[in-house]
């Protein structure tokens, strides 16, 4: 017998990832899985290519579901985590993937999310220096945005090392659709985003400043585009250096970075990530270089958006905080072609 976790938000996007993750995990047995307008429904109804679960129905998501699990995952749309995860039982261990516990600032928070300040928990993205302790200590985890895992892989490092400038960063990335979440709107549909990449909430979206405060930065412009993909983020993220700095300078930050990480590959020099490569995996691949015109440090990311963007991290995180191998039930293995 694994430990029990429940899923709630299981019949959305992030919480069928988290269901195919959790039925290929040699720890972790579901107990429960909830939906919201899909209550009652069968998750092989929802999730036909989840057969694992044929006998298992989605219930709705409240406490008295939840109760039994160990640890729950949180898949709800930004805003519905915070009360649920409030009158959960305190010894129950919690990662919310949604943003409710993200933020460190409240007036930050209030800017892009409104509302009551629902107080910042243990910040899920292991990768980043003293995390990964930090979370294995914790009982309540608030994992990553997509784009910000994305973005804060590769800057993170370069600022911390003092070679990129924290002042002047430029992030553009490229999502797949799925990053929308299930209820799809219109703009969503195969036949508008076909045929088309889309700048969307430019200057404004809700993860600069969530990117600002994982990575370091203090000034960045950020500007999500919409891909025709279902799945997978590139990040693009460009910076000023602070010095004179070299290709082999900033490859050797990120490699240093990043030695021994399990899900965070630097590409070999030359090599430029494609989230295909990453598609249906929990791993982060990078690049970096200075372009020689410009002198600015670029650097590029491909995640699985759903992967080590959402339900692979959240995974991760729990392995952390259940004292399990941290790679149990992850792989770097990507799906291909
Ligand atoms: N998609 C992605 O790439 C990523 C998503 N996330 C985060 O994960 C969370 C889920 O996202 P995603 O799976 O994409 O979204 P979906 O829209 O695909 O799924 C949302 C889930 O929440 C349920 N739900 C909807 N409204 C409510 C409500 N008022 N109360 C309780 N449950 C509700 C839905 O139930 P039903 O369908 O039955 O109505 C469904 O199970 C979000 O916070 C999102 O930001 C984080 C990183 C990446
Ligand atoms: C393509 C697309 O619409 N993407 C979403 C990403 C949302 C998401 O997943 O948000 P969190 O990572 O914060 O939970 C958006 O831009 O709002």
């Amino acid at each position: 017998m694994g430990v029990r976790v429940a899923v709630a938000g299981a019949s959305g996007y992030a919480g069928g990832e988290l269901l195919r993750l959790i039925a290929g995990h040699p720890g972790l047995d579901l107990v429960a899985a909830t939906g919201d307008s899909s209550a009652g429904r069968a998750v092989t109804d929802v999730h036909p290519h989840l057969p694992a679960y044929a006998d298992v129905t989605l219930r709705p998501t409240d406490v008295a579901e939840l109760a039994d699990a160990e640890l729950v995952f949180l898949a709800l749309p930004h805003g519905a985590s915070a009360a649920l995860s409030a009158s959960l039982p305190a010894g129950t261990r919690i990662v919310d993937l949604g943003a409710d516990h993200r933020l460190t600032d409240p007036a930050v928070w209030a800017k892009h999310y409104g509302g009551p300040y629902p107080g910042a928990w243990t910040y899920g993205l292991p990768e980043l220096p003293g995390q990964r302790a930090r979370i294995a200590d914790s009982d309540r985890v608030a994992a990553t945005g997509c784009y910000v895992v994305a973005s804060t892989l590769p800057l993170a490092p370069l600022i911390a090392a003092g070679v990129a400038a924290p002042d002047d960063v430029v992030v553009v990335a490229a999502s797949g659709t799925s990053g929308a979440g299930r209820s799809a709107a219109p703009h969503l549909l195969g036949s508008e985003v076909m045929n088309d990449v889309s700048a969307y909430k430019v200057g404004t979206h809700r993860h600069a400043p969530e990117i600002k405060q994982a990575a370091g930065a203090r000034t960045l412009s950020f500007t999500p585009l919409l891909a025709p993909m279902p799945r997978g983020i590139l990040a693009t993220v460009t910076a000023r250096p602070t010095g004179t700095t070299s290709a082999d300078e900033v490859r050797q930050v990120l490699a240093e970075a990043y030695a021994g990480e399990p899900f965070v590959t630097l590409l070999p020099a030359g090599a430029w990530p494609h989230t295909s490569a990453t598609y249906g995996s929990n791993a982060c691949h990078l690049q970096v270089t200075v372009d020689g015109d410009s002198g600015r440090i670029v650097a590029t990311s491909a995640i699985d958006n759903l992967g080590k963007g959402a339900a692979g991290q959240a995974v991760q995180c729990a392995n952390l905080m259940l004292g399990l191998p941290e790679t149990a039930g992850l792989t770097a293995n990507g799906v291909a072609p």
